[in-house]
């Protein structure tokens, strides 16, 4: 493996976009089964929502001029023409020094111009009210089409589903949606060291880490990840299991075995396809160096480095990204945070390093967690991360960065 030869993270990513363009599979979906989804078309309304003007508060409409001198000390007596029904069109038109009493959420008088609330007013009996103050125009009014209007562009091909919108495709009356079919994304473990779930730990074998922590990221991403029995460091077992996996899946990835051991497989099962390409043999990122990119069958098939935190720190790098501009996806979050600690590298290779955050004197600060790529727990309890440019040499304690939250 040339791991001399390293490919920037950016120029590796520009490779994945330009080769690998999903034939993304599209079905229209009921709307609670939207949810975390990605749209794959935009969404339009048909309606105004609401569709007629309605009261957010139990009060009395009234309009404008009627009341304008109204107040506790000289309150306006009005006629009440009678109450508007909850779901019901409201019959009522107002005329000179007239009001209708309507509940929240009832509607209102067309030519009503605001709603007093009932602890302004003071009935006296079934046809008259007291009126103890003034209304603006629209006070305590939602107007036609105020939160969702007839033919607006409510979401985005590509957007991703949240629970609040399924809320608002509700009340939109959208029944059905176009969404992007998962993608799946077949998880290989190798190694003879690795043990799966079900296998009691023995010799120097330890249980594979990287597939969980894989299969989560990807749910994460919304994806339909698959795990596989983890793999010895064979050759032909390792091909047979790819063969499986790439005919399964839209996306395969085989973590380690992708460094220069003597039994670092991964390259050779992928050379061995008759179909198959490899664009990348090492990216300059730390960690996370050994790392293959190629193409088998016309698909995506990625060796991530075996050491658990550098596997995962590859996925957010390099094929979240990649993720992310398929369903043309928001950009990660990220906060501004004052960094703790004078933090040298070399320069050359991007670095993703692990941080927490907390609050100080108003301030939000991050520190770096310092825990090798072969271990879990201390990245596992983690905020987020920083992303160091490869052209600098560090980070300087006060320097503000951008931290990417879990
Ligand atoms: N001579 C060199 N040695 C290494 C280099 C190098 O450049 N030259 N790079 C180091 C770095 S950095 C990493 S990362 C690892 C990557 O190695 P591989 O991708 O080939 O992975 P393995 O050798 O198979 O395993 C490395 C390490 O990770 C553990 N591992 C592997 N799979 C899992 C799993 N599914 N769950 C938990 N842990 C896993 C494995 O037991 C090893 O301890 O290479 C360095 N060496
Ligand atoms: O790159 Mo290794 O992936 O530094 O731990």
């Amino acid at each position: 493996m040339k791991l001399f030869d390293v490919v920037n993270v950016e120029d590796a990513l520009s490779i994945i976009k330009s080769t690998f363009i999903q034939d993304l599979k599209v079905e229209s979906v009921n709307l609670v089964d939207s949810f975390n989804r990605y749209l794959a078309k935009d969404i339009v309304s048909d309606i105004n929502v609401p569709h007629f003007r309605k009261s957010t508060v139990d009060g009395y409409a009234v309009r404008f001029e009627d009341v304008i001198s109204a107040s506790t000390s000289n309150p306006t007596k009005l006629k009440l023409l009678g109450e508007s029904q909850m779901g019901q069109v409201c019959k009522f038109d107002l005329d000179e020094d007239e009001c209708v009493y309507v509940p929240t959420g009832a509607m209102i008088p067309l030519n009503a111009h605001g709603v007093i609330m009932m602890e302004y007013c003071d009935k006296l009996n079934d046809k008259e009210v007291y009126v103890q103050k003034n209304t603006l125009f629209n006070e305590n009014i939602v107007e036609v089409g105020e939160d969702i209007k007839e033919d607006e562009i409510l979401y985005k091909k590509g957007h991703l589903i949240n629970e609040r919108d399924l809320g608002v495709l509700a009340g939109a009356n959208i029944k059905d949606v176009l969404v992007y079919k998962d993608l799946v994304v077949g998880i290989i473990s190798t190694g003879d060291e690795i043990l799966n779930i079900n296998e009691e730990i023995n010799d120097a074998k330890i249980k594979d880490i990287n597939a969980y922590i894989l299969y989560g990221q990807f749910k994460k991403m919304n994806l339909n990840p698959k795990i596989y029995p983890p793999v010895k460091d064979n050759l032909e077992d390792i091909i047979n299991l790819m063969k499986q996996a790439i005919n399964e899946c839209d996306i395969v990835l085989i973590s380690g075995g992708s460094s220069v051991g003597k039994k670092d497989e991964t390259l050779k099962a992928i050379e061995s396809f008759k179909n198959s390409k490899v664009f990348v043999e090492g990216i300059a990122l730390k960690p996370g160096k050994p790392t293959i990119i190629s193409s088998v069958e016309n698909k995506l098939v990625v060796g991530l480095p075996g050491h658990p935190l550098s596997c995962a720190f590859v996925v957010e790098s390099l094929i979240k990204p990649y993720i992310n501009s398929l369903f043309e996806c928001k950009e990660d979050k990220y906060i501004i945070c004052e960094f703790e600690y004078n933090y040298h590298k070399s320069k050359g290779r991007e670095e993703v390093l692990a941080v927490n955050i907390k609050n100080e004197n108003n301030k939000v600060i991050c520190m770096p967690i310092f825990s090798k790529s072969s271990t879990i727990k201390q990245f596992a309890k983690c905020d987020g991360y920083i992303r160091i440019n490869r052209e600098l040499e560090g980070v300087n304690k006060g320097d503000l960065v951008k931290v990417y939250l879990f």
